[in-house]
């Protein structure tokens, strides 16, 4: 099975016969960016416009979505064994280690499949090299349709991203994808039409995703992997009940204000002696269910809002000072990590400058990110630390720790340093 290269030459041609239309745009080289659509003449369309000019459209049997992969497992045998053995597999999350780890696995799921066996494995016309480009290739070219969701669509993925975006596109109810020029847009002929692939992307996302980061882009977030408190003897439980990888955000709002939103944060700052519980359930059936109980209420499925559930408790702003300190020990261990790879940073001759430049720039956006939520971060921790109930709390526990005979004092000293 070769895979033979295709020339944008033949993309007229191909267009034609597969019912692809391109209106008054063609492909060309943009600078810096690979290809393009550019306007082959002037492209205009009013405010008051009743109907939006399109510029393309791709029909519904050319898009790769979900539901058209299971269509062509009905029609191809040997794809719908491929599919049944190796299919539906999650997320690729961290990069190489992880593609690498899936590639083996399938060539192993493929091992009794002569048809794919002798592909992968004998003939080795498929390659780890190819299941890298194929993520990448995922990763840069699909987009969410409306309908479908997350698809490719041949051509379409030929439109370049701007945050000023001319164009924006469509799925229509027969499934056929469009793409239209916006209200109010004037693209002279010759230049480029771009779409916006996303405007809450963080640069990381962008980066990975697309290999680049667009310097106009307003979006300042980062997200970072949230681990339960070493010594939690509840972590493993409190783990399971959440349910999905704890994550810590941190964004920027429009008015430059950080945000931090970290919903497993209040899981990891509260214990039995505050009220919180879990217990396991034994239906009648004799299935095993982990249940999490907050001040004796039921709050399995509610894991998430635990912010909103603790909220009436006269400790909150106490469980508050904790989470603030927890997050400010994980924001400030990052970066430590970032200004310690910036400062003896020596890949500047091992990748290319372009390279080279996409990750400085993420680093400074990311370090200025941190910087300023350790900012307000602090500002909120002073805030907290003059609250009356937090100050009542803290003397009461200083008093406990000054009295040895008060009972477990040592173990209920709470360090918010
Ligand atoms: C969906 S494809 C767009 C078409 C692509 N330029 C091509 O030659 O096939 C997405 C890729 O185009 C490039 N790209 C798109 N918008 C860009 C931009 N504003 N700046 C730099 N590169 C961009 C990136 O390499 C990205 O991964």
């Amino acid at each position: 099975m070769r895979r033979g290269h295709f020339s944008l030459d033949d993309l007229p041609a191909w267009s034609t016969l597969n019912g692809v239309n391109f209106i008054n745009v063609k492909v060309s080289n943009i600078d810096g960016r690979g290809n393009g659509l550019i306007a082959t003449n002037e492209l205009v369309s009013r405010e008051d416009d009743l109907e939006p000019v399109a510029l393309l459209t791709v029909p519904r049997e050319l898009i790769i979505s979900a539901e058209g992969v299971e269509e062509y497992a009905k029609e191809n045998k040997s794809f719908r064994q491929l599919l049944d053995t190796v299919g539906h597999q999650s997320a690729v999350a961290a990069k190489l280690t992880a593609l690498t780890k899936e590639f083996d696995h399938l060539r192993e799921n493929l091992a009794n499949l002569p048809f794919w066996n002798e592909i992968i494995s004998i003939d080795e016309s498929i390659t780890i090299q190819d299941w890298f480009l194929l993520d990448a290739l995922f990763r840069s070219r699909s987009l969410g349709l409306p309908r479908s969701g997350e698809s490719m669509v041949p051509c379409l993925d030929l439109v370049n991203h701007s945050s000023q975006a001319t164009a924006y596109f469509d799925e229509s109810n027969e499934g056929e994808v469009v793409l239209y020029l916006r209200k109010g847009c004037v693209v002279p002929a010759g230049s480029e039409i771009t779409i916006d692939y996303g405007q809450d992307k963080s640069p990381a996302e962008m980066l990975f995703s697309y290999g680049f980061i667009d310097p106009s882009s307003s979006a300042r977030s980062i997200t970072l992997l949230l681990e339960p408190l070493e010594d939690d003897p509840l972590a493993i439980a409190k783990l399971h009940a959440f349910g999905e990888p704890p994550k810590l955000k941190l964004e920027e709002g429009k008015d430059g204000i950080p945000h931090w939103t970290a919903p497993f944060v209040y899981l990891m700052c509260l214990n039995e002696e505050d009220g919180l519980q879990f217990k396991v359930l034994q239906e009648t059936d004799g299935s095993r269910h982990l249940k999490m109980f907050w001040q004796d209420i039921d709050i399995t499925q509610a894991s998430n809002t635990m912010k909103d559930l603790i909220r009436d408790h006269e400790l909150y702003q106490v469980f508050e000072l904790r989470a603030v300190t927890v997050i400010m020990g994980i924001v400030q261990n990052q970066l430590d990590q970032l200004l310690n790879t910036q400062n003896g940073d020596s890949s500047a001759e091992l990748v290319t400058p372009e390279v080279y430049h996409a990750v400085s720039h993420l680093r400074s956006v990311e370090i200025g990110v941190l910087r300023k939520s350790m900012q307000a971060l602090n500002e909120q921790k002073d805030q907290l630390l003059q609250d009356d109930t937090v100050v009542e709390y803290l003397t009461m526990m200083g008093s406990e720790q000054n009295d040895p005979s008060a009972e477990g004092a040592a173990d209920e000293e709470e360090d918010f340093s």
